[in-house]
């Protein structure tokens, strides 16, 4: 791995806006070299145009981008950059092996024998023109020409939306076997919360202009816990939330006339009439995305020395 304890991504106070909206603010997050980092977040909350500013195709409004150190957008970095943006981008009168053709024309580091195996692996058909495609067939070979460039960073704007579960399964494997194999960091947004940790191992998440949650996946889950109680046993302590909560950081509570449920970050001992369990990685997202005002969580390895972010606690 040629880039391994590096950082591949590092963004410091980045902003956007349109007019006088805000989309994005102040964004403050490392990304080690080497991860599969998910970018998650509700419809609107700036993830594409995150991605574009990374890619180098959109300015940033305030704070910047890095990439392996260099600046966003400019020479060295978007040469070690691939983007594939939620509309691919290919020409559907040309056939497949016309496509890798152009990427090799294009990319002077292209790694033929990389493509066109990717796309021989998904059984795509080298003549087949790109417009009588499956979207899966279709996904594949925009893939296989974001790969075949080579590149240290790939960005990937909600590949798997179109997919069905099958051949999403596949792809997502075709995928994760290529970037483990050679080092390559990858960041990638998507709806598919369910299905985050089978992809990540790294997690973004951006609600109401800001970052709510950055890190290992296997470190947020570990400084989460879900409490849950039969509702008819829990108080109303005195801040209005269910009593036993105080010294906890509480993300999200919930309660039916069964069950009451907590995903907090614990401050101390749980005790009392709460059952503590380990969260899923999907129930984390959901209640960030739920309770968007929660205290955010920068974890240790994501944070930026010198810019204010909340470490992990
Ligand atoms: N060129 C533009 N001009 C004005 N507003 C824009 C422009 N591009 C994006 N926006 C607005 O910025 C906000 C963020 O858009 P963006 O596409 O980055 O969000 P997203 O998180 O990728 O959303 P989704 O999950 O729906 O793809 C949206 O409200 C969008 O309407």
């Amino acid at each position: 791995m040629r880039d391994k304890g590096r950082t591949a991504l590092e963004v410091r106070g980045l902003g956007r806006r349109y007019g006088r909206r805000w989309v994005l603010r102040e964004a403050t997050f490392r990304l080690p070299a080497g991860r599969v980092c998910g970018l998650v977040g509700p419809n609107g909350a700036g993830k594409t145009t995150m991605l574009e500013i990374i890619a180098g195709l959109r300015e940033a409004s305030a704070g910047e981008a890095r990439v392996f150190g260099e600046p966003a957008g400019g020479v060295a970095a978007r040469q070690r950059v691939a983007f594939l943006p939620q509309e691919k981008p290919l020409f559907t009168r040309f056939t497949v092996a016309e496509t890798l053709r152009l990427g090799r024309e294009l990319n002077p580091h292209w790694d033929q024998e990389l493509a066109e195996g990717f796309v021989r692996a998904g059984s795509v058909p080298l003549d087949a023109k790109v417009g009588r495609l499956s979207g899966g067939q279709r996904t594949r070979v925009a893939l296989a020409v974001a790969l075949g460039k080579r590149p240290d960073l790939v960005l990937l704007d909600e590949p798997l939306a179109d997919l069905d579960p099958l051949v999403r399964r596949q792809t997502v494997a075709a995928l994760l076997g290529e970037v483990a194999e050679r080092g390559i960091t990858v960041l990638l947004s998507s709806h598919l919360v369910a299905e985050l940790d089978t992809l990540c191992d790294y997690l973004l998440l951006v609600a109401e202009g800001g970052l709510r949650l950055a890190g290992d996946v296997d470190e947020i889950i570990s400084v989460h816990r879900v409490l849950s109680a039969p509702t008819d046993r829990v108080p109303t302590g005195p801040d209005g939330l269910p009593a036993g909560l105080e010294h906890h950081t509480v993300v999200e509570t919930h309660d039916d006339q069964r069950y009451t449920t907590a995903l907090v970050r614990p401050g101390g001992p749980v005790g009392g009439f709460w059952d503590a369990a380990a969260p899923t990685l999907e129930e984390v997202v959901l209640a960030y995305l739920e309770q968007s005002s929660s205290a955010p969580l920068i974890s240790p390895n994501s944070y930026v020395p010198g810019v204010g972010s909340e470490v992990a606690k």
